[in-house]
């Protein structure tokens, strides 16, 4: 009989896998904590003992160590120890230092932010969506979830925030996976705060940007170009993406929008870039998309399963689905690209 203290090597490897996966909520919880307290922030300063970091965030001696040892083998920080043997010095990684520190413009916390404050809680009730096939959040007795995040300006700033930080990881690929040269106007469709199309701006200077988004976003966006720039290129057009028109440019950008609709809301969308662009204009899209064997792209799975908590009918799908679609829109070629880690693109050409 195979017991715990008679597993093989082999046997236990695939234990700790198990486990590790089943445990994974306890290492998120030690990275949303971190946050919380605002220690990557605290670390932007300088190297601080434990002692020195314990007192800077308020925490109890208690478990102080073994919190700042658990981010060390997370690989969330340095340690250098003293070779004298007194106190080790903490440090940010490269890594937490560019995207962890609330005082830089890579700052990914927003994304935590909602991770622990929101779908934390939610993905607690994963197993209810999967049975009944409806949304675990705020609109789990119906609505749209945007509404719902946007009539709270806390959530919509954190909301936005947090798409600001994840979108903000694919946008040197962007500006350098896209012929820029030959189009003269971007339009981003359900831009956020902006920060991308800024960023595209600023490493393209013969483009000009409008923002497409709902009226609420507007104030974000506003604040978000007076801090990134380039304000004299760069233009808001509020609007309902279903209901309204499209904006005209030469190219459509759609970052992480199809993914939130049901097959038919990515169909519309589509179909009405195709009219809303020029003869040899291109739709971008960009997201999460799903390997076509639907085997690897662990990050655009997991985002589809998120589709199922946040949103009543949406879902990501592989590069050849949205392919499929450009062309049923009458777009004439298509091409599909990776952009940076789980991200990235399919292009389509009018
Ligand atoms: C998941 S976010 C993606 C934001 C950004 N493109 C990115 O890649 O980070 C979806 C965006 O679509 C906007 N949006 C949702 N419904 C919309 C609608 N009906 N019309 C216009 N924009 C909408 C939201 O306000 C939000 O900014």
């Amino acid at each position: 009989m195979n017991d715990l203290c008679g597993t093989r090597g082999d046997d236990a490897t695939a234990l700790d896998s198990i486990l590790r996966i089943a445990l994974g909520f306890q290492a998120s919880q030690v990275l949303f904590a971190a946050t919380r307290f605002g220690l990557f922030t605290e670390l932007a300063r300088g190297p601080l003992t434990g002692e020195e970091l314990r007192l800077r965030l308020g925490l109890h001696p208690r478990s102080v160590r073994d919190f700042l040892d658990t981010l060390v083998a997370l690989g969330l920080l340095e340690r250098e120890d003293d070779a004298g043997g007194a106190d080790g010095r903490y440090a940010n990684t490269p890594a937490t230092a560019r995207y962890l520190d609330r005082n830089k413009t890579t700052y990914l916390g927003g994304a935590l932010e909602l991770y622990d404050n929101r779908l934390y809680g939610f993905w607690g009730s994963l197993a209810d969506g999967l049975r009944t096939g409806k949304p675990q959040n705020e609109i789990k007795d119906g609505g749209d979830l945007f509404s719902a995040l946007y009539k709270d300006p806390e959530r919509l700033a954190c909301f936005q925030q947090a798409m600001t930080g994840l979108t903000m990881r694919s946008a040197d690929a962007l500006a350098e996976a896209v012929d820029w040269a030959a189009h003269r106007t971007v339009a981003d469709i359900g831009c956020a705060e902006g920060a991308l199309l800024s960023h595209l701006l600023h490493r393209h200077p013969h483009l000009r940007g409008t923002g497409f988004d709902l009226e609420a976003v507007r104030a974000n966006f506003e604040r978000n170009r007076e801090l990134r720039g380039p304000a004299e290129r760069l233009s808001f057009t509020a609007g309902d993406f279903f209901a309204d028109p499209l904006p005209r440019a030469d190219v459509l950008l759609f970052g992480h929008v199809l993914h939130d609709w049901d097959l038919d809301g990515k169909r519309t969308l589509l179909r009405k870039a195709y009219e809303a662009l020029p003869e040899g204009g291109l739709v971008v899209v960009h997201e999460s998309f799903i390997d076509d064997d639907r085997r690897e792209n662990l990050t655009g799975l997991l985002s589809s399963l998120n589709m199922l908590i946040e949103t009543t009918g949406g879902f990501d799908c592989t590069t050849a689905d949205c392919r499929g679609w450009l062309a049923e829109a009458g777009f004439r070629e298509s091409r599909a690209r990776r952009l940076a880690g789980a991200e990235s693109m399919v292009v389509g050409r009018k």
